[in-house]
């Protein structure tokens, strides 16, 4: 098979951990007589450094001409310690998922036995944790009109949901679920937000159409607190772009880390693969982020491929790394390995495996 991949490194740790990701991809394509064909873009803060846009045009059309587009991560602190700065590397990350039509952004939150019994959360409560959000992504409050206004003094950041893109992404959840475990829960502030009571009609309404799947509704105040307290009670978590972005990283804990978490955005035009953190800029040029989330990424790309053993034998390899203590300091801090020590090996254990082609 013959795939172009857009490659967005972005910031911070965003390029060491996606040269891990092209180095498992080289060893699948190797593995399994693909070729994958990579072009770089600009985008974050790099791209405005070199461009004054964090979204550049040309990496837009990068994108559309792409089969896939894996990306790293973007941000840096001189905007983020910057209130007045004119543009911003997170306004590049919103323009590209706008732009492709990325509405629908799912990020799975599993176990690996080999951490429960390092989790700083009770080993009883989070053993058998499996779930997925599905987190909307070009809408809501990190969307909608914002200002200052009255002088300065007063700020505001608008939130709407129309019933069609709340429609669309309910559609995906409510079929995920059904080729799960058959539960959906949507979470919302229904008790206070308009949008949320939008949500909630539209999700009651498709429900029966999905008479095999239960629905609960919970407010996202409730929520958080029962992700950690029992997250085995999730299957399918349906929700609004800043509370999936929330709730999904403190998800991230039960795994063991949001150097773990993996995720894919996708929609109307080129689908991104993405882990959920960001560019971690305490860590950068240090050789220790955890790369497991963007080669998890990179699987979840590869299941978007159809190329569905070559996904499975990724996602084993980071298994086996993990329960072998080969990772990074985040997970293993006894006994650290470098981001490019898991990536070699996590390539190496794909080289290596019998597969037959
Ligand atoms: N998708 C993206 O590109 C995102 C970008 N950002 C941007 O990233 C910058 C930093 O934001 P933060 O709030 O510090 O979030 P962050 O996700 O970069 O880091 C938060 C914490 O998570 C842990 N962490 C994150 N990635 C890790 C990895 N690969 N391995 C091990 N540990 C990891 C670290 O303890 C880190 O201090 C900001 O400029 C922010 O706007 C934040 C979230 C998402
Ligand atoms: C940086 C934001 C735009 C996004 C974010 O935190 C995320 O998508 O997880
Ligand atoms: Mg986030």
């Amino acid at each position: 098979m013959n795939k172009k991949i857009a490659v967005l490194s972005g910031d911070g740790i965003g390029p060491e951990v996606i040269a891990q990701a092209i180095k498992v991809l080289d060893a699948v394509a190797q593995k399994f007589n693909h070729t994958f064909e990579y072009t770089n873009a600009l985008a974050g803060a790099i791209a405005i450094d070199k461009t004054g846009n964090p979204m550049p045009d040309e990496t837009l059309q990068v994108c559309l001409e792409a089969d896939a587009i894996l990306f790293g991560a973007i941000g840096d602190p001189k905007f983020d310690n910057d209130p007045n700065a004119k543009v911003r590397p997170e306004q590049g990350l919103l323009k590209i998922r706008k732009e492709m039509g990325l509405f629908c952004n799912i990020r799975p939150v599993t176990t690996y036995d080999s951490l429960i019994s390092k989790s700083p959360l009770k080993e009883e409560r989070i053993k058998g944790a499996d779930l997925v959000v599905y987190r909307e992504l070009t809408g809501g409050i990190y969307f909608g009109e914002k200002g200052r206004k009255n002088d300065g003094v007063v700020a505001f950041d608008n939130c709407e949901y129309s019933v069609e893109e709340i429609e669309r992404i309910s559609k995906l959840a409510f079929e995920a679920a059904q080729t799960r475990r058959k539960k959906l829960t949507l979470v919302d502030k229904a008790n206070v937000l308009e949008t949320s009571r939008l949500w909630r009609d539209v999700v009651k309404k498709m429900a029966p159409s999905y008479a095999d799947v239960e629905v609960d509704f919970l407010f996202v105040d409730n929520a958080a607190m029962q992700m950690i307290v029992k997250p085995t009670q999730f299957d399918v978590i349906l929700t609004e772009n800043m509370f999936g972005d929330i709730i999904s990283d403190e998800a991230s804990v039960i795994t063991g880390s949001l150097g773990l978490l993996a995720s894919a955005s996708i929609g109307a035009k080129t689908a991104m693969f993405e882990p959920c953190h960001g560019s971690y800029p305490q860590a950068a040029g240090k050789n220790i982020a955890n790369p497991a989330a963007t080669i998890l990424s990179a699987a979840m790309m590869l299941d978007y491929f159809k190329l569905f053993e070559e996904a499975n034998l990724v996602r084993e390899a980071v298994q086996d790394s993990i329960d072998k203590g080969l990772s990074t300091v985040d997970v293993n801090p006894e006994n650290p390995q470098s981001t490019s020590a898991v990536g070699d090996l996590i390539a190496a254990y794909i080289a290596k495996a019998a597969v037959t082609v």
